[in-house]
């Protein structure tokens, strides 16, 4: 009898083994980008006039590699394979949505907040993803679906402490506080910023680069990320999924749950949000 791909994706998602798979593809993806940041990476600009380096590609490169050994036949849709071929004309049933690196502009400019990100689809919307952040050596992951969220510290510099940092330790949103923090995109101005936090109940903000944005309030550190322009799903679906394994939603303008496979893969407006 042949297993269909399908097959051994869901029974991994069930078990568990896909989520912990996926984040050790992120956290090498992660060891790959490290060499290029803060060494003069050449930056070149794309057509939509984003920025993208080598470190994007071959962290791309990378994650596309394992995925398709791991789980030959299910369909990709990344960032920099879309801004070479175009968008697939729709999505399949289960598909990966991947941005190797997310949040370029900060990581051109020597920030920490960059990302790599890693979503597995089905029926349209995020069953299990993970976020990595190499600068500092943080994974965020979901577990089984319905079984929580945790975050890992990773890499070199937790050799001496006999890896205690490598253990994954779970996350939850908070009850939102009386005075709220928001979290928005550098790309908005402090005045829309002001106003996008205050419709979402939020009194003070910070901006923060990438889908950090969704972990931080995964982790309880923050309570509401309001997003108006557009974003790719790549930027948000890794970061949607674990949000919302730890106790968070991710609604679209019309107050549903955030779908996925739209035309361009593009999203409209949406808010993320803890407890
Ligand atoms: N007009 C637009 N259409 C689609 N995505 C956009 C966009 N403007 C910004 N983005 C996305 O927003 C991301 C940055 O978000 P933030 O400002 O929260 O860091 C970028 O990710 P990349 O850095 O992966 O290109 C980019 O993909
Ligand atoms: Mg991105």
């Amino acid at each position: 009898m042949t297993t269909s791909p399908t097959n051994t994706l869901s029974q991994d998602l069930e078990s568990g083994a896909l989520a912990l798979a996926i984040a050790e593809i992120a956290e090498d993806a992660a060891r790959v980008i490290l060499p290029f940041w803060r060494n003069d990476t050449a930056v070149e600009t794309k057509s939509d006039d984003s920025p993208v380096t080598q470190a994007d590609r071959a962290a791309e490169a990378l994650i596309l590699e394992r995925l398709a050994a791991l789980y030959p036949g299910v369909q990709t849709v990344a960032e920099e394979a879309v801004a070479a071929n175009g968008a697939p004309d729709s999505a399949d049933d289960w598909f990966w949505l991947i941005d190797p690196l997310d949040g370029t502009k900060g990581f051109v400019r020597g920030g920490e907040a960059f990302t790599v990100n890693i979503a597995l689809m089905h029926a349209g919307y995020p069953v299990a993803g993970v976020v990595t952040a190499p600068a500092t050596g943080t994974t965020w992951r979901t577990d089984v679906p319905g079984a929580g969220a945790f975050r890992r510290q990773f890499g070199e510099q937790q050799q001496g402490e006999a890896h205690a940092g490598a253990e994954w330790r779970p996350i939850k949103v908070r009850d939102r506080p009386q005075e709220g923090m928001a979290l928005l995109s550098h790309s908005v101005s402090d005045e829309e910023a002001t106003r996008l936090a205050a419709r979402h109940g939020c009194t003070r903000w910070q901006g923060t680069d990438s889908s950090l944005k969704f972990c931080l309030i995964a982790e309880g550190r923050f309570d509401a990320y309001p997003r108006s322009g557009p974003t790719s799903e790549w930027d948000t679906a890794a970061g949607q999924a674990v949000l919302e394994a730890a106790g968070g939603r991710v609604l679209a303008d019309d107050g549903q749950r955030l779908a996925y496979g739209k035309p361009k893969f593009l999203n409209g407006p949406f808010v993320a949000m803890g407890g």
